[in-house]
This record gives structure tokens, C-alpha cells and sequence, in this order.
């Protein structure tokens, strides 16, 4: 057995006299980590401060801890972990994660035993853990909870203090990567990515129906503080005009506005100023995801979404590689809730091939790491791409092969700098919004002209409460339903009457309930259709509360 180095006292005495377990219910580690009412998270907190410490030490490297809820209300929280790599915890110890939350305050030291030598884990080491949180009122509190359990185990809790999820990731792989990838610090993510855009964009900073003014929603969070930082550092080459910011306004956390609430809404958020085809864009609570949208004359708000920009990014891409002259192997991933006319116009105009995967960050991004090129988005606006390590060497190597032409040697060029404009590590808003106002400004293109690509099969997402959504399971990247017996056969009937009809069901895996997706020709079809399944599920997996309805 591994050298047991930490003091059982210590860990006992923080848990029952400063984080006592308060809650009766178990708490499962979901499609991002832990999340409730603030309230209740503190010794989930203090847990998964001594779990970090447990990682790290196994991993003998660095790890993350994030605390956010993300676009979930103000009172919630939740905290998630960031492995070496920067990228979301390795699965298998998520259910280490849901134990260490679920035991009882004297089993503790028990369960810390358990990993330690079930996993041989060299207790010695002194790990860092990096800490971040969002703007919640809560998160200083938590943190210190957190902490508590860092120290508990004498690791070493690094606090970053306010910074958005994507910078945390981004932090964690920069130490992890001896700074290969970047330098740890918030000052050292500006530079690498605002000397990026800047080397993109290049003198002129307006180019045919490109203009370099954005509106950007900051949801009342930490993307609105961070923003700020990068106005700064990009001066002319874009103008960032920000609204949604707590600081100055009233607006509470990600309430009528940011990415989620314009993207479920299908609306405008409020606090932005309505002008009519001005370019705009929300980010989430945590400022990982990112929804484009615009006003039209007749103020009907038309939402450029995940979808869209993993189309422009991917098209882009391609075109981009094919002029470096190297062959390349480019796909792009989505999830069920994708726009069925987004995945045609990927597979049968672009030619580029579709993977699907499961709803969760951590499902795209290992789903996208087997192409070279892998570009993966959620419809709600999560997303970034991945690129191979041996793509990355095959680009430089390419640099000094004298015969390549000029073009391709520019070309290859500007690959790599847009590489690093990208955080590789998770979806990030911000670098994700730098990264479409490139592709804009370098196609010359409005947002109309970006929207004209493709129509969007009108959808219709909702949500039905049950009395245990674990009732409801799926395969097949959640598209079938496995269970309840006989509820995929009644949404196959209901769908087939529907022209263009897609629907399908999944329990959530942040909120206790069960989605429904469903999209049809027309605007008012998709909501019957999503309706019609809705009460499905409501008779077939004991609903409970009112009966959905539109
Ligand atoms: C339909 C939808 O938007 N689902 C979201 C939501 O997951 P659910 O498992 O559907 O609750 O939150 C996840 C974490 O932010 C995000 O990855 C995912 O896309
Ligand atoms: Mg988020």
C-alpha cells in the first residue's frame, strides 16, 4: 500500500465541526459535475477539495476546480473538476466523486483509504490544485470550503480568484504543459489570444459587409468582467460594446439574458439596446457558451446558434487547410439536439463527415479528438476543436519543406496562428466569439450573409417533471428510447405524423426532469409535436406536477 502521509484527524475534524454532511439525499456527479442550491454544497465542496487533492496526486500533475453553475440561476452553484490535461474529469472517477459526496461524515477517511489503495496513490506529493469561481455570491464561501479540503489532505489551493470555466481549463493545462501550451496567468490567456486575433485581422479592420462592431450580452457574470480586459487589448481592431454587465447595471446573473436564455427563448435578451441587423452575441454565466443573433426589421430575432457556428468554423477550416496543400482528416461532432438541417448541410453540401455523441461536453470532446481536426459544438453554444498533436507537428514540419509555394507557406501560417487562437482545452465563449469575428471579417460576410447558408428546421425544446427520471434511459446518442417498454414505438407513431418530424426524449443530466426535443416544418408543428410527446412521457413515466403544456 501507498505511503499514507495525511493526518485522518484533521480530515474528520474539518468534516464534522466546519462541513458537516447536511443533506439526507444522495447528490451525483452529472453532465457537469455537481450542482444544487448553493445552500446545500458545502460539504460537497470541502469533498471534492480532498478528491482534487486525491487526483492530482494520482495524475501527478495539477488539477482544476471550478465553481460555477454555469447559466443556472443566482442561488444555485455546483463545482466541477479539470483534469491535468485541462480537459472535464476522466469518467471513471466521477463515481468517486458521487461517493466521496455521499458518504457519511465518519466514513470519510474510509473512502479515502479506499481510493488511495485500491489506486496505489503516492500520498507524499505536494499537488497544486487551481481554483476558480464565478461571480455567484456563494462561491467565496464555497471556495473556502473547497479549500478547507485541499489543505485538509496538504495539497496547495491556488485561487485564481473570479475567472470565467474556459480560462480555468486553459490555466491547468498551461502548468501542466510546462507552458508549451501558454502561461498560466489571465494577463498570459489575453495576450495569447488578443495577438492571435490582431495577427488575423490585420490592418483593416472593416472588409466588405463586415463591420467590426459587436453588441455582447455578458449575462450578468464574470464573461462581462473579462471582456473588458480583452477591449483593451484588442483597441480598434474591434469594437465590443457591452451590455449585461452587474457592475454597472442592475441586471441579477444570467436572469432574461445571456446565451441560454436567448437560445431556450428563442428571443432578444433583455438589457441590449434593439437595433435592427446590428450583430450581436450572448455568453452564459460561466462564459463557455455562445449564441449570435439579430433583429430583423420586423423585430423577429433570428438565432445564429451552436450549430451554425460549428458550420462556419468547420467550413472555414477546410478551406483554409486546403490551401496549405496537406491532406487532412476533418470532422465535426454534434449531439442529438442538433438541427436536422445543420447535419445535412455538414454531410451533403460540405462533405465533411458527422459524429454523433452524447449531450455533455466530455462526450464531444473525446468523440472529436480521433479526427485531426475535430470540431464539436453543442446547439446551445458550447463547443471548440481539437487538434491532433501530430497535425500540429505535421503543420510545422511543412514551414521548412522549401517546396511548398509561398501561398501554402502563408497558408500554413496562418493555421498555426489560428490554433492559438483557440483554447483547445473546452468550449470557450470568448475565444470562440474572436474566433467567428475572424471568420466574418475574412469572408467579408454580415451575419445575414452567415445566416443564408441554410434554413433552420423550426424546433421546440421542453422540459416534463417525472417521478424518477433515472425511468428513462437511451442509446444510440440518446436519438432512442430504451426505456420506459414501448415509448420509443409511441414517439415513432406520433413523429411519423409530422412532415419533417424528429423527436426523442433523455432524462437531464444538471436538472430533475426529462427533456423533449422536436423539430417539424413549421413553427407550430414542432411545438405540437413537441407537446404531443411531452404528455407521452407525462403517462408513461409517472409525471408528476401540472401536465406539460405549451
Ligand atoms: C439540452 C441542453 O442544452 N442540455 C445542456 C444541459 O445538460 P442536460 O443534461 O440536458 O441538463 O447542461 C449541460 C451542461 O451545461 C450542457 O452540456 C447540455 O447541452
Ligand atoms: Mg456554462
Amino acid at each position: 500500500m501507498a505511503n499514507n502521509h495525511f493526518n485522518y484527524k484533521t480530515v474528520y475534524a474539518f468534516a464534522r465541526e466546519m462541513h458537516p454532511k447536511t443533506e439526507k439525499f444522495d447528490v451525483q456527479y452529472g453532465t457537469a459535475g455537481f450542482r444544487a442550491k448553493a445552500s446545500t454544497l458545502g460539504y460537497v465542496m470541502y469533498r471534492m477539495g480532498l478528491l482534487a487533492v486525491l487526483r492530482a496526486r494520482y495524475k501527478k500533475g495539477c488539477v482544476g476546480v471550478m465553481i460555477t453553475a454555469s447559466h443556472n440561476p443566482e442561488p444555485d452553484n455546483g463545482v466541477k473538476l479539470i483534469d491535468p490535461c485541462g480537459e472535464m474529469l476522466e469518467q471513471s472517477w466521477e463515481l468517486w466523486a458521487t461517493k466521496f459526496a455521499n458518504v457519511a461524515d465518519d466514513e470519510l477517511v474510509d473512502v479515502i483509504h479506499e481510493i488511495v489503495s485500491k489506486l496505489d496513490i503516492e500520498m507524499t506529493q505536494r499537488v497544486e490544485i487551481l481554483v476558480g469561481k464565478d461571480t455567484r455570491p456563494s462561491s467565496p464561501s464555497l471556495a473556502k470550503a473547497l479549500c478547507d479540503g485541499i489543505l485538509a489532505l496538504s495539497g496547495k489551493p491556488i485561487d485564481y480568484g473570479i475567472v470565467t470555466t474556459p480560462q480555468l481549463h486553459y490555466f491547468v493545462y498551461c502548468k501542466n504543459s510546462k507552458h508549451e501550451y501558454g502561461i498560466p496567468t489571465e494577463e498570459g490567456y489575453y495576450t495569447k489570444l488578443s495577438n492571435a486575433f490582431k495577427k488575423l485581422r490585420g490592418e483593416s479592420f472593416n472588409n466588405g459587409n463586415y463591420f467590426n462592431k459587436i453588441l455582447f450580452d455578458g449575462a450578468n457574470g464574470v464573461g462581462a468582467k473579462k471582456i473588458k480586459y480583452f477591449q483593451e487589448c484588442l483597441g480598434d481592431s474591434l469594437k465590443i460594446e457591452m451590455y449585461n454587465d452587474e457592475l454597472i447595471g442592475t441586471g441579477k446573473l444570467n436572469f432574461m439574458c445571456g446565451a441560454d436564455y436567448v437560445k431556450v427563448k428563442q428571443t432578444f435578451p433583455n438589457g441590449v439596446p434593439q437595433i435592427t441587423e446590428q450583430r450581436c452575441c450572448s455568453v452564459d454565466g460561466d462564459a463557455d457558451r455562445l449564441i449570435y443573433y439579430y433583429l430583423d426589421e420586423n423585430k423577429k430575432c433570428h438565432l445564429l446558434d451552436g450549430d451554425r457556428i460549428a458550420i462556419l468554423i468547420a467550413e472555414y477550416l477546410k478551406e483554409m487547410v486546403e490551401s496549405t496543400g496537406l491532406e487532412v482528416d476533418l470532422g465535426l461532432v454534434q449531439t442529438a439536439y442538433a438541427n436536422g438541417a445543420s447535419t445535412d448541410y455538414i454531410t451533403q453540401k460540405l462533405k465533411v463527415p458527422v459524429s454523433f455523441a452524447c449531450t455533455g461536453i466530455k462526450y464531444l470532446h473525446h468523440e472529436a479528438q480521433k479526427f485531426e481536426i475535430g470540431v464539436y459544438f453543442e446547439a446551445n453554444g458550447h463547443g471548440t476543436i481539437v487538434f491532433k498533436k501530430e497535425f500540429k507537428e505535421k503543420l510545422k514540419l511543412a514551414l521548412e519543406n522549401t517546396s511548398l509555394s509561398n501561398e501554402q507557406h502563408g497558408a500554413i501560417k496562418k493555421v498555426l496562428t489560428i490554433i492559438d487562437l483557440i483554447n483547445e482545452t473546452v468550449g470557450d465563449a470568448i475565444s470562440d466569439m474572436l474566433l467567428v469575428e475572424t471568420i466574418l471579417h475574412s469572408k467579408g460576410w454580415s451575419i445575414q450573409d452567415w445566416e443564408k447558408k441554410y434554413t433552420d428546421l423550426p424546433n421546440r425544446l421542453m422540459k416534463v417533471s417525472v417521478k424518477d427520471r433515472t425511468q428513462i434511459t437511451t442509446t444510440n446518442s440518446e436519438r432512442t428510447c430504451i426505456k420506459p417498454d414501448g415509448l420509443q414505438d409511441e414517439i415513432d407513431t406520433i413523429v411519423a405524423r409530422y412532415k419533417a418530424g424528429r423527436s426523442f426524449v433523455r432524462p437531464s443530466g444538471t436538472e430533475d426532469l426529462v427533456r423533449v426535443y422536436a423539430e417539424a416544418i413549421s413553427q407550430e408543428e414542432a411545438d405540437q409535436l413537441s407537446l404531443e410527446v411531452a404528455l407521452k412521457v407525462y403517462d408513461m413515466a409517472d409525471g408528476i406536477g401540472p401536465k406539460p403544456s405549451l
